[in-house]
């Protein structure tokens, strides 16, 4: 299977074309003003604009107002939201949108029970726990968690084309999900760290297609 690719928090065009060039599926836009990833909906509006067909915007929302969601939408009403804060069930659903759910992971996490509150998100989003919420580049305990899930997973948290592969192997997530590991400065995209990232992941599925066949 291939792995779906998602290179977040980005706030320029050439970043967004390097992004597209490498073959990334999504792409995530950070509406999050605390973030110094951050950018507003028409700075997004405009950076969207670049993406062709089939390559998804994202747009990652922390304890978002429903002004600032909507503010959001309208910018790209085609985006999958991210909710990366401390968002209820009830606070994603009443959006009525398709959305992903990020989950700190720390010890005692049951993933198995989180997705069960978050029964209605595409997809369960796994990042460590840091301070600021995420982009935190940091790597969490894979042990943690059960060797495969039976409903699309996200891997994040500290990705870079060094362990991604072991990542994936470790997981088998639906997708995986880079911002640091991808950076020359926060909210700075590196070219050759993108073409790496997902040349790395290319390279595992087959990998992994390999072991099962
Ligand atoms: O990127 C940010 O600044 C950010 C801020 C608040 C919440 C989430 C954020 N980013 C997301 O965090 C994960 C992990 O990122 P990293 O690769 O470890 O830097 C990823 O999903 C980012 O989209």
């Amino acid at each position: 299977m291939k792995t779906r690719i998602k290179i977040c928090g980005l706030t320029r065009e050439v970043d967004v074309e390097a992004a597209v060039e490498a073959g990334a599926d999504a792409i995530g836009f950070v509406f999050y003003a605390k973030s110094p990833r951050a950018v507003t909906p028409e700075r997004a509006k405009v950076l969207a604009r670049l993406l062709p067909p089939f390559v998804t915007p994202v747009g990652l929302f922390v304890n978002a107002t429903d002004a600032e969601l909507q503010a959001g939408l309208d910018a790209l009403p085609n985006m999958l939201i991210q909710f990366h804060g401390d968002e209820a069930p009830a606070d994603c659903d009443r959006v009525g949108r398709p959305f992903i759910r990020a989950a700190g992971v720390g010890p005692g996490f049951d993933l198995l029970n989180f997705r069960q509150s978050f029964s209605s998100a595409q997809a369960i989003l796994l990042d460590a726990v840091v301070e600021g919420y995420g982009g935190g580049g940091k790597v969490f305990d894979w042990s943690l968690l059960p060797p495969s899930a039976p409903f699309p997973v996200v891997l994040s948290g500290g990705l870079s084309a060094a362990n991604v592969a072991d990542g994936m192997a470790r997981i088998r997530p639906w997708a995986v999900d880079v911002s640091s590991g991808v950076e020359s400065a926060k909210g700075i995209k590196d070219a050759g760290l993108i073409q790496a990232f997902c040349r790395a992941v290319r390279d595992a599925d087959a990998a992994l297609a390999r072991e099962t066949s």
